[in-house]
């Protein structure tokens, strides 16, 4: 009942509450997430510095948004070839890279967190951002399934920090989760809200719950489309078309955790299943843990339930 009172009052008072304006943003992640939002935020603006701790990802990832934005432009300045260079430019004059996440946080306003789904190594990072970052700096984590709490308490800015969840491709899907944890002051809940429009996404939240609410959903289901193929009811093939033309899904569960990547989505399980021992829904899936130990972890290494190359 508590926290009900609390949305409440947030919806209320979010018209005439002050927030951070987010103008210079950290993206830590230079992987399909970190990449997409630095996309987005670079085209809607924002000054952005896309972090990694590998040079070469980084390389890929301007590669990626450059040839992405080129596409934008090419169908959205049709008529304007002229004004959509100069966007294409501007955008990624917007885009900077680093290997050193420390070193460019100083003038930052939002740090967005898109690294591997691993609680300890998600601390780390916060933590020593914590100590160097200016004071008014906002943290934010993408994680999938992660408590928001747990990841913020490695840092002493517990009122600044939140979760801001994206949905893959981000430049394509339209969704931010916006968690606000029992810490997350009004303030930073807004800057959130506010830079999720200033993005162009439509924003929605919920309690820092595990998977917050299109996770929470979404997994059960691919998990059980997992045990129904493990089981020999149904081929990957069928069930994928049956969940494309019968319920009008644009990827069945086998590609969307291909383009998800299963080590991601092990990572999930896996911390998932630690919470929750007795829980029969997270138990070790033998085809999973197969692919994830071959290396095959979707579409970004070139297999997983199917084969890209
Ligand atoms: C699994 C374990 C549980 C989940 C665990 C963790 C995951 C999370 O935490 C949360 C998540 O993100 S869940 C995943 C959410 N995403 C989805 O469900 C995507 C489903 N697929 C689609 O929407 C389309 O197949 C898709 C949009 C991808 C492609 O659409 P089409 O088949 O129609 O292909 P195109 O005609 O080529 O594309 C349509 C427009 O989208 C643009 N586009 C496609 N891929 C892109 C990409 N990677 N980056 C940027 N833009 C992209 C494409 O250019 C085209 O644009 P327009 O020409 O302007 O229409
Ligand atoms: N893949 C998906 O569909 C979605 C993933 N997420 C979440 O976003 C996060 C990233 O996922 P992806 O982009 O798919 O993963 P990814 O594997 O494509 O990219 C992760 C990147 O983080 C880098 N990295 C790892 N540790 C680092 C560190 N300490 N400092 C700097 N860089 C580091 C890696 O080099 C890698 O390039 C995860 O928390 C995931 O749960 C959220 C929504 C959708």
């Amino acid at each position: 009942m508590a926290f009900f009172t609390h949305h409440i009052c947030r919806g209320l008072s979010s018209s005439a509450v002050r927030h951070v304006v987010i103008k210079n943003v950290t993206i830590i992640g230079g992987g399909q997430m970190g990449a997409g939002i630095a996309q987005v935020a670079a085209s809607t603006g924002h000054a952005v510095t896309l972090v990694d701790t590998n040079e070469d990802i980084l390389k890929k990832a301007v590669k990626g948004i450059e040839g992405n934005l080129k596409r934008v432009v090419k169908k959205k300045f049709a008529d304007k070839p002229e004004a959509g260079e100069e966007f294409l430019q501007k955008a990624m004059q917007n885009v900077s890279i680093s290997t050193d996440a420390g070193s460019v946080v100083q003038g930052t306003d939002l740090v967005v967190e898109a690294i591997v789904e691993n609680l300890k190594v998600k601390q780390d990072l916060f933590g020593g951002l914590d100590k160097v970052a200016p004071a008014h700096t906002i943290f934010a984590s993408n994680t999938s399934s992660l408590s928001i709490t747990d990841i913020a308490s490695s840092t002493n800015r517990l009122d600044r920090f939140g979760g801001l969840h994206f949905f893959n491709p981000v430049p394509v899907m339209r969704l931010v989760e916006v968690i606000a944890t029992s810490s997350t002051s009004q303030e930073t809940f807004d800057s959130l809200l506010n830079f999720s429009k200033m993005l162009g996404k439509t924003s929605v939240s919920c309690k820092d719950t595990p998977g917050f609410i299109v996770n929470r959903l979404l997994l059960p289901y691919i998990l059980d489309a997992v045990r129904m193929y493990e089981r020999g009811d149904g081929s990957k093939e069928d069930i994928d078309i049956a969940m494309k033309l019968g319920c009008g899904y644009p990827m069945g569960p086998f590609e969307l955790s291909d383009y998800v990547g299963l080590d991601t989505m092990k990572f999930i399980m896996d911390g998932w299943s630690a919470a929750n021992p007795d829980n029969p829904m997270f138990a070790q899936s033998e085809v999973l843990n197969k692919l994830v130990a071959e290396g095959k972890f979707g579409k970004k290494t070139g297999e997983g339930f199917y084969k890209y190359k």
